[in-house]
């Protein structure tokens, strides 16, 4: 089982931690057990026999063995408790590390939520458990086998109580909690559907404002909600009823032990004291089983975020890095598409169908269809975000499959559709790429992507580049990439949010950067490659017509169509 493997596997670093809280729990138990016998021996010796020496003494011994057990049941939770947070911690780290090497394909059939769920609030259910069985292990067995032996020791005519109290406390307990966990199960789904809606419900606000659909996301939220709790609120009743029933049969434990226990000291077949230790052995007994079915409330739950953290841990990256990796010989840049086809997992036909093209140093290649041709995942098969299904993509010549991946990023840079950036300030996502630019360098690669609303290399970015506009997040993306000076850039439709000035200035001074390296652009409008070397017009994925702007105007009745419905727009 999933959860007894990870407990197992990953308590090795703690070891010494884990034997020091079952020794010190077991201390604690026992002392927790010698208590009450302590007590009866106070009361048949010290208090029937007016023995006040025998009483201080006993009095002083028990205050010596209380005072261990409340420092060993200390020192055992903070042992427990170091080794629980570390072993999340450990859990969290290995799920962040292979996280990190998921392709973009791994990352879509996970998603990114559940991910997110996963390496925390699965393995702080993880944490819960492992805190609770280290402490309630040694714990709960000691108490209930001890205090049996106990109870039966100072009287062994009313062992049938315990035995009855335990299968009534079981049987209560038993019928809440299998009207509670089909409660749990449905509550995480329910959990689960609210969380997702708020997601998308404060990722999409600008949409949700845009179409005035606020009642009717309102609506929404608020079933979601109310769906949650009202199944809290039948969970908090049935909780609520635990209580009181326990309570109950404790006390009706506690009142038949003294009627029975009455009788038998009348008889003279029990002492005082006896009767006394005995009913706290009981109600110590009560709590050991307590603890025990609270135990087996949590552990399922616990066991689904094992398997859950479990099948993250155990996926393997779907591309992994090559045997033995090849550097290539040359460093110019070269990219080269051979016969290349691409479907994405899962989907039903390729995107991408027997493509091919060479990209050489010091030229422009450019990538131009409708939306959905193919463009974006062509790109993208050059940093090596996917692997063809059939075909290779070389970098100088070499199958960049075959190739270490540091070795492929280092050559290649891309400015994605959705340029992301990172909370900090311009300087440290400028940095991202090459952690040794200088301050100069920087300004040298705003200035040529237009970045020119930042006046400080220290201005605040938050996460994910929110507080600045779509175009000034696609300059600083684009400033990105030239301070790396790959060997190859990339562009995926990245001069979009700029206005048709700003693109035409953009693109002429990065000519500074690119003049040696290879550069291919994916772009929606015409002029932003009319200078390109070569032109690759792609419909439906396949590349159906190549050459520069005036062949392809020759040549090509797709491009022509392309161009003229640009003109149309931009007369209308
Ligand atoms: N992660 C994915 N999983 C499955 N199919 C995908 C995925 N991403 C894209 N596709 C599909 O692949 C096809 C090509 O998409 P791609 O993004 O490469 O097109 P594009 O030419 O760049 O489009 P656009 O100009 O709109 O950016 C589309 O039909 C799309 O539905």
């Amino acid at each position: 089982m999933e959860l007894v493997r990870i407990l197992l596997s990953r308590s090795k670093p703690y070891t010494g931690y884990v034997i020091a809280v079952l020794l010190l729990q077991a201390l604690s138990t026992a002392a927790t057990l010698y208590l009450p016998s302590l007590n009866a021996k106070i009361i048949d010796r010290g208090v029937a026999q007016v023995d006040i020496d025998y009483i201080w003494r006993t009095g002083g011994i028990m205050l010596i063995v209380a005072f261990v057990q409340v420092l060993a049941a200390i020192a055992a939770i903070w042992f427990g408790s170091r080794t629980a947070m570390g072993l999340g911690r450990d859990l969290r780290s290995d799920i962040f590390r292979r996280v990190t090497r998921y392709s973009a394909e791994d990352m879509n059939n996970f998603g990114t939520a559940t991910l997110i769920t996963r390496g925390t609030n699965d393995v702080q259910q993880i944490q819960m458990v492992y805190m609770m069985m280290l402490n309630f292990m040694v714990t709960a067995p000691i108490m209930s086998i001890g205090g049996v032996i106990m109870a039966i020791r100072e009287d062994a005519g009313m062992s049938w109580l315990v035995a009855v109290s335990v299968i009534v406390l079981l049987a209560a307990i038993s019928l809440i909690i299998v009207r509670l966990m089909p409660l749990f199960r449905a509550w995480q789904g329910k959990l689960d559907v609210m969380n997702g809606t708020l997601r998308e419900q404060i990722a999409g606000i600008r949409v949700v404002r845009a179409f005035t659909r606020e009642e009717h996301e309102a609506e929404r939220f608020r079933t979601a909600n109310r769906d949650l709790t009202e199944l809290s609120l039948k969970v908090g009743q049935l909780f609520i009823l635990m209580f009181p029933i326990i309570t109950v049969i404790l006390n009706v434990a506690t009142g038949a032990v003294l009627w029975f226990g009455g009788h038998r000291v009348d008889e003279g077949l029990v002492e005082v004291g006896s009767l006394t230790a005995f009913l706290q052995y009981l109600l110590q007994i009560l709590a050991a089983v307590m603890m025990g079915t609270f135990m087996a409330m949590i552990l399922p739950r616990a066991v689904i975020c094992a398997r859950r953290i479990t099948d993250v841990l155990e996926h393997e990256p779907s591309i992994t890095e090559p045997d033995q990796p090849r550097t290539p010989e040359r460093s110019e840049g070269v990219v080269e598409f051979d016969n290349v086809s691409f479907q994405y997992a899962g989907a039903e036909a390729p995107v991408l169908h027997d493509v091919s093209f060479t990209a050489t140093s010091g030229t422009t290649t450019a990538l131009i269809g409708a939306t959905g041709s193919g463009k974006t995942t062509a790109l993208s098969l050059v940093p090596r975000l996917y692997l063809p299904t059939k075909g290779r993509v070389l970098l100088d010549g070499t199958d960049i499959a075959e190739m270490k991946r540091g070795d492929v990023v280092k050559r290649v840079g891309l400015v994605p559709q959705k340029p992301y950036l990172f909370s900090g300030t311009v300087a440290s996502n400028l940095r991202l790429g090459a952690p040794e630019a200088t301050d100069e360098e920087l300004w040298n690669a705003l200035r040529v992507a237009q970045a020119d609303f930042v006046e400080d290399l220290d201005m605040h970015i938050a996460q994910g580049g929110t507080n600045v506009s779509g175009g000034q997040r696609q300059r600083l993306s684009i400033a990105r990439m030239l301070v790396a000076r790959p060997l190859v850039y990339l562009f995926d439709d990245s001069f979009s949010a700029l206005d048709v000035l700003t693109d035409a200035a953009v693109r002429s001074g990065m000519r500074e950067y690119t003049a040696e390296a290879t550069t291919i652009i994916v772009a929606q409008r015409v002029s932003s490659i009319v200078d390109a070397d070569q032109i690759l017009v792609m419909d439906a994925g396949r590349v159906v017509a190549r050459g520069t702007h005036e062949e392809l105007l020759e040549s090509s009745e797709t491009y022509r169509e392309i161009v003229e419905s640009q003109k149309t727009s931009e007369v209308a």
